[in-house]
């Protein structure tokens, strides 16, 4: 079967394919290395283009009424959903995550997005303020122009979260997909035209960091997202401020997932493979130290490596396989990098270890410390640190003992406990005896160094549109003189 994956040209600006006249971007299929498309990066006029191009189209799109610009939203997911297969095998040859993966997870969840913000567009308003005669009333408006910068991990989704409530509120949107995996962004432009989306409101440009950089401080920018690592969410904010852009930052992490001893130890084992190994454990929000308490550890170790022995890994185009390949050479050389670091310092493997060629297997470490690299740093991999507690005050201490705060997780059976602890968790996203879910109707987003504002759920609309005050005299004005 031909992996050709070539699209029309390499970006989509002002309602059509454009190609890039900046460098050459080969995109390869992680599975076999095989190149599928080469694109060319935005030259700096082009991003300079792109930007324009949505400023002018943004006036008129947000003097549409909400009720229509949902519309447009509602069928572009319908359109996606007719398209999963296809968008999905696509999205696989992209990132290399398994196809029983992109079909339920990736595509869908964008589509999910656009159908939730879509559905919400009609029913956001403003407040009517009484004071006594006088009266005053707020508007939410647009902030203009959006730019959008994704990773490589989650391409498409990144794209529709996005896109949803920047659109909806009015905003036109420039979006910047990783260099990594820049196919499905593309299809998006593609597909918002076709449900009715005017020239120019959504563009897309390719690049690698310094086309980033560009996007982010054009003069027609007035608020930047970015998906990213924690170093270049300081990049992208510190850039964005010079000219006091708005931003949301979804940014990395080391999330801690606790497990009492009176937790069900298979949904506490499932929970802990979900928040692991799931697209090779290329996840932002994983659960990556899992606590475990000194009464279960020995069961949970040892279930948890009989289920991971059962694992599928091979080619992501076959329905069967579970576990793919890492993105690139680079990210599996620095995951190797952190297994054997976690060897050396002492920590005991209990399954996995380095792998092969672009395949690194779920690995567990046990009897770490917190001091260690792999309880410490983000490795974007299939690795998970368990560490041993006690009682419940330490754990916190140690879950909390993190500059990150994206996420966190506890499974118990005891009620009071498990929302005592949730609550002393400096954590934007948590879970209670689950892990990793993400519905588009709960706010998604992290705390401390792993960024601010939130996606998904009407929280996001506050990220995407600023409030005007009106005050509305009813009577005579008195003046001193
Ligand atoms: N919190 C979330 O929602 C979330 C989701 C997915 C991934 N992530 C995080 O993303 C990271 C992995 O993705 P990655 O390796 O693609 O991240 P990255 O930080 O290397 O790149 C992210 C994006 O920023 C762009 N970029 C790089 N330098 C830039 C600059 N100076 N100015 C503007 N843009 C620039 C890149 O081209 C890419 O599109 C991990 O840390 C992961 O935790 C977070």
């Amino acid at each position: 079967m031909s992996l050709n994956a070539q699209p029309a040209a390499s970006l989509f600006i002002n309602g059509r394919p454009v190609e890039g006249e900046g460098d050459a971007l080969s995109v390869r299929y992680p599975y076999t290395g095989e190149e599928i498309a080469l694109l060319h990066e935005a030259s700096l006029d082009q991003v300079a283009q792109a930007c324009q191009a949505a400023a002018d189209a943004q006036p008129a799109w947000a003097a549409m009424s909400p009720v229509e610009r949902g519309r447009v939203l509602t069928r572009a997911a319908a359109i996606i959903r007719e398209r999963n297969d296809e968008l999905s095998r696509l999205e696989t040859l992209d990132t290399g995550k398994p196809i029983q993966e992109t079909l339920v997870a990736d595509w869908e969840s964008g589509a999910q997005a656009l159908e939730f913000f879509g559905g919400l567009s009609a029913s956001i308003t403003g407040q009517m303020i009484p004071l006594g005669q006088d009266w005053a009333y707020t508007r939410r408006e647009p902030l203009g122009v959006c730019a959008g910068i994704g990773a490589w991990n989650y391409p498409s989704q990144i794209a529709c979260w996005k896109a949803a409530p920047a659109l909806v509120m009015g905003n036109a949107m420039v979006f910047k997909p990783s260099e990594e995996t820049p196919l499905g962004a593309l299809k998006l432009a593609e597909i918002l035209i076709e449900a009715g989306l005017p020239a120019g409101v959504f563009n897309v440009v390719q690049g690698r960091g310094q086309v980033g950089a560009a996007l982010t401080t054009d003069a027609n920018v007035d608020k930047v997202s970015l998906t990213g690592s924690v170093p270049t969410g300081r990049r992208v904010y510190a850039a964005a401020a010079e000219g006091m852009r708005h931003v949301t930052m979804e940014l990395g992490g080391k999330s801690p997932l606790i497990v009492f001893d009176d937790a069900n130890l298979e949904n506490a084992v499932s929970a802990a493979i979900l928040a692991n190994f799931y697209s090779s454990g290329q996840i932002c929000s994983n659960g990556t130290r899992v606590f475990l308490q000194e009464g279960i550890r020995e069961a949970f170790l040892n279930r948890l490596a009989e289920r991971v022995r059962n694992v599928r890994a091979g080619d992501p185009l076959d329905p069967e396989t579970q576990h793919g390949p890492i993105v690139n050479a680079a990210q599996a050389d620095k995951i190797r990098a952190a297994i054997e670091a976690g060897e050396q310092a002492g920590a005991r493997l209990v399954c996995g270890g380095p792998g092969e060629g672009a395949f690194v297997p779920p690995t567990v470490f046990a009897d770490a410390t917190d001091d260690m690299l792999i309880a410490r740093d983000e490795i974007f991999g299939p690795v998970m640190t368990t560490l041993e507690f006690y009682d419940e005050d330490e754990v916190v201490r140690r879950a909390n003992g993190t500059g990150f705060g994206l996420a966190a997780g506890v499974f118990t059976q005891d009620l009071t406990r498990a929302h005592r602890v949730i609550s002393r968790l400096e954590a934007g996203t948590c879970w209670i005896n689950a892990y990793n879910l993400t519905p588009v109707e709960m706010p998604f987003g992290g705390v401390k160094l792993s960024g601010l504002g939130r996606e998904n759920s009407a929280a996001a609309i506050e990220h995407y549109s600023q409030l005007k005050s009106v005050y509305v005299g009813m009577g005579d004005v008195e003046a001193p003189y």
